[in-house]
C-alpha cells in the first residue's frame, strides 16, 4: 500500500485570490481526512503565492508531530523555512531545490553537489523527530549520493513520468525511475513520489514497488471540481491500496 498525501497548495491559491478566508484551508485538511487520506502536504514559498507560514503552523496545530495523519512540508531550505519547518514539526519535510521565483518545481537535487549542506539540514531536522526527504529526478549517480546526507527517503520528481505516459517515450523513461527506486530501496532509502501525478498515470507508476507516498495536489484539484471530493478521493485510495 502507498499513502495518499494531498497537497492544498490550490486551495491556498483560491482563498488568496480574494480577500478573506475563504475557501479555508485546515477545514480542506479537514475533509481530505474524513474521506480517508493519509496526509496532507503543503509548500510553503518565500512569496506566499499559496501557503502562508500561517497555514502552515494553522495546520500544525492540526497534525501534530505523531499525529496519525501524516503532515509533510515541501520546501526550499532557506534559514526561514528551516526555522519555520523547526516550528510546525512535521512528520516528514522534503528539501526541494527550487529558486524563490519558480513556477513549479522542475528538478531534483544535484546531491553530489550539495551534499554536505543536504546533510546539515537533515541533522537539523532530524533532531527535531522530523524524516527528510530528497526531491530527486530518476537518476543512479544521484541516487548513490543520498545515504551520506542522511536523509531517510527520497522523492522521485515526476514531471517526466506524467509527460511521457501514454506515449512510445514511457518504455524508457519508467525503467528509469524503476531502477532510481530500486536502487535507493537497497541502500536503504524509503522512496516518495510527486509531481503531476493523477487518476490516469498513478496506477501504472506504481508498478514500481515500495512507493511508500504519493503526495498530489494540481491535478486532484481538477478531478475533485470534475468528479466531487468524495469520488476522487476514494479512486485515488483504491489505486494506492493495490500498490506493492
Ligand atoms: C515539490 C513538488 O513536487 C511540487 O509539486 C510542489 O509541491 C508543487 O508546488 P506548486 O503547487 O507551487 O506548483
Ligand atoms: N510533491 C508533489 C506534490 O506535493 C504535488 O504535486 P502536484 O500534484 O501539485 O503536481
Amino acid at each position: 500500500m502507498t499513502k495518499l498525501s494531498v497537497n492544498l497548495n490550490k486551495i491556498a491559491l483560491l482563498r488568496n485570490s480574494r480577500g478573506r478566508d475563504f475557501p479555508n484551508v485546515v477545514a480542506f485538511a479537514q475533509k481530505f481526512i474524513a474521506l480517508g487520506v493519509q496526509g496532507i502536504t503543503v509548500h510553503p514559498r518565500q512569496d506566499e503565492r499559496h501557503i502562508t507560514r500561517q497555514d502552515t503552523l494553522d495546520l500544525a496545530q492540526l497534525l501534530p508531530w505523531g499525529s496519525a495523519v501524516e503532515f509533510n512540508i515541501e520546501g526550499y531550505p532557506s534559514e526561514d523555512f528551516l526555522q519555520l519547518v523547526e516550528k510546525a514539526r512535521p512528520a516528514q519535510c522534503t528539501l526541494v531545490p527550487d529558486a524563490p521565483d519558480q513556477l513549479t518545481s522542475d528538478h531534483g537535487w544535484d546531491v553530489i553537489k550539495h551534499r554536505q549542506a543536504l546533510a546539515k539540514m537533515c541533522s537539523r531536522l532530524q533532531a527535531q523527530g522530523i524524516r527528510v526527504s530528497i526531491f530527486l529526478d530518476p537518476s543512479l549517480e544521484q541516487v548513490e549520493a543520498v545515504p551520506a546526507t542522511g536523509a531517510e527517503r527520497i522523492e522521485l520528481y515526476t514531471e517526466a513520468y506524467a509527460a511521457a505516459y501514454g506515449s512510445n517515450q514511457l518504455e524508457s523513461v519508467l525503467p528509469s525511475y524503476a531502477a532510481t527506486a530500486a536502487r535507493a530501496q537497497a541502500l536503504g532509502i524509503e522512496v516518495n513520489a510527486g509531481h503531476d501525478l493523477d487518476l490516469q498515470n498513478l496506477s501504472q507508476f506504481l508498478q514500481i514497488p515500495a512507493i511508500k507516498e504519493v503526495s498530489i495536489g494540481h491535478a486532484l484539484m481538477v478531478e475533485c471540481i470534475e468528479q466531487g471530493m468524495t469520488s476522487v478521493v476514494a479512486q485515488y485510495l483504491t489505486i494506492c491500496g493495490e500498490a506493492a
